[in-house]
C-alpha cells in the first residue's frame, strides 16, 4: 500500500462488550480503532449477552471513520465460533484473535471467517484479522503468525498475559518486554503489517504512559492498545510531528520532486542527502500531520 494511503492506527481502544453505555459512546473520543471486547473484559456468564450487545451496537451506532475491531474469545473456548459468525454477520472490519500461539490458529480463524462471509453473503475477503501475542510460544512463532494470511493487518503485544506466562510482571522501565517488543515489531515489518504495543494499565500515571509511548514510537510501532479514552490524546500527542519536522518533510518532498523532474533519484537539501527512504519518511510525517490536524488540505501548517 502506498505510504499516503496507510491507515493510521495510533490508538486501538478496548470497549467492554457487556457495557451498553460505553458501546454507545465509544465513537466520540477519537480513537483510530475501536476494539469491542468479548474476551477478558467479559465474565463467563455474560459472554452470550455481550456478543448480542456488540452485534446490536454495530447495527445501530455510527462509529464514523473509526476502524471497528472485535476481540473474540480464543480458538479453544466454547464461545469462539459463535463470536466469529456473529461478528462477520455484523460486518466487523477486523477480528483480533487473543492468545495466538501458532500460524495454524490464524489459518483456522481465516477458514471460519471465510465460511461466515459465504453464509451471510458478505464480500469474500472483506473481513480482516489480526493476532494478539500473549505468551512465549507466540513470540517464538511471531514471524509465521504475522505471515499466516493476507487477511492479516497487524500483530499486537499483550503484556499482561505475556508477563504472567514469563513468570514476571510489568515494571516501570519495561525491560522485561524488550525482547518481545523487538521480535513482534520485526515480524510485523517483515510481513508488511502493523505492530501494536500493549495496554498501559495505570490510568493515573500519565507521565509513565508518555514515557512508554515515546519509547515504542521511537522503535517504530504504529500505536498502542488503550483501555480508557483519557489515554487517546496523550498518545496522539507523542505521535504528532513538530512544526519543524513538518517543515522539513515538506522541503524533502519538494526536493525529491525536483530531483525526479531532473531524472534523478537523489538530491542535496541543506547539505543532507535526500533519496527514496528519506522521502518515504517525510510522506509518513505528512500523513501523521494531517491525521493530527496540524496541516490543512494544501499542507499548510495550522497554528494551534
Ligand atoms: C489485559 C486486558 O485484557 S485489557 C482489555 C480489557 N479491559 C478493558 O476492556 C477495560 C476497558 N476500560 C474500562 O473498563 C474503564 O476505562 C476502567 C474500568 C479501566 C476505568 O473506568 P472509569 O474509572 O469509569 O473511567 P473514567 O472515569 O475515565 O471514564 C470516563 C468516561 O469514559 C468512559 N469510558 C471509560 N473507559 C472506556 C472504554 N474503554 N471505552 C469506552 N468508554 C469508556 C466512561 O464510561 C466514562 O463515560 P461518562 O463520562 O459518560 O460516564
Ligand atoms: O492486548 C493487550 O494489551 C491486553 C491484554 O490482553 C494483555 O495485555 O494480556
Ligand atoms: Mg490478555
Amino acid at each position: 500500500m502506498a505510504e499516503t494511503e496507510e491507515r493510521l492506527r495510533r490508538t486501538m481502544m478496548f470497549v467492554p462488550g457487556n457495557n451498553p453505555a460505553m458501546l454507545k459512546d465509544a465513537g466520540i473520543y477519537g480513537a483510530d480503532s475501536i476494539m469491542f471486547d468479548l474476551e477478558d473484559a467479559v465474565s463467563l456468564q455474560e459472554k452470550d449477552a455481550a456478543r448480542d450487545l456488540v452485534y446490536e451496537a454495530l447495527q445501530t451506532v455510527d462509529y464514523g471513520n473509526a476502524e471497528k475491531v472485535v476481540r473474540v474469545n480464543g480458538v479453544d473456548t466454547p464461545f469462539y465460533k459463535d463470536d466469529v459468525r456473529a461478528m462477520v454477520k455484523a460486518g466487523i472490519d477486523v477480528i483480533r484473535l487473543p492468545k495466538t500461539e501458532t500460524a495454524d490458529m490464524i489459518k483456522e480463524l481465516v477458514d471460519d471467517v471465510a465460511s461466515a462471509e459465504t453464509e451471510f453473503g458478505r464480500e469474500e475477503g472483506s473481513t480482516h484479522v489480526m493476532a494478539a501475542i500473549e505468551s512465549a510460544k507466540g513470540v517464538v512463532n511471531a514471524n509465521e503468525i504475522a505471515a499466516a494470511s493476507d487477511r492479516m493487518i497487524g500483530i499486537a503485544l499483550s503484556a499482561e498475559d505475556y508477563t504472567t506466562d514469563m513468570k514476571t510482571h510489568r515494571y516501570p522501565d519495561g525491560r522485561e518486554l524488550e525482547y518481545a517488543r523487538n521480535v513482534i515489531l520485526h515480524a510485523a515489518r517483515a510481513a508488511g503489517i502493523a505492530a501494536f504495543d500493549t495496554v498501559f494499565t495505570n490510568l493515573d500515571d500519565e507521565a509513565g504512559l508518555i514515557r512508554e509511548t515515546q519509547f515504542i514510537h521511537q522503535l517504530g510501532y504504529d500505536g498502542k492498545s488503550v483501555i480508557n479514552p483519557r489515554q487517546i490524546a496523550v498518545i496522539n500527542k507523542v505521535y504528532a510531528p513538530t512544526k519543524a519536522e513538518i517543515q522539513t518533510a515538506q522541503q524533502v518532498i519538494a526536493a525529491i520532486e525536483e530531483a525526479h523532474e531532473k531524472g534523478s533519484g537523489v538530491i542535496s537539501l541543506n547539505g543532507q542527502m535526500v533519496d527514496r527512504p528519506v522521502a518515504l519518511r517525510a510522506q509518513r510525517v505528512m500523513n501523521l500531520a494531517k491525521a493530527s490536524h496540524l496541516v490543512d488540505e494544501e499542507g499548510n501548517y495550522v497554528e494551534e
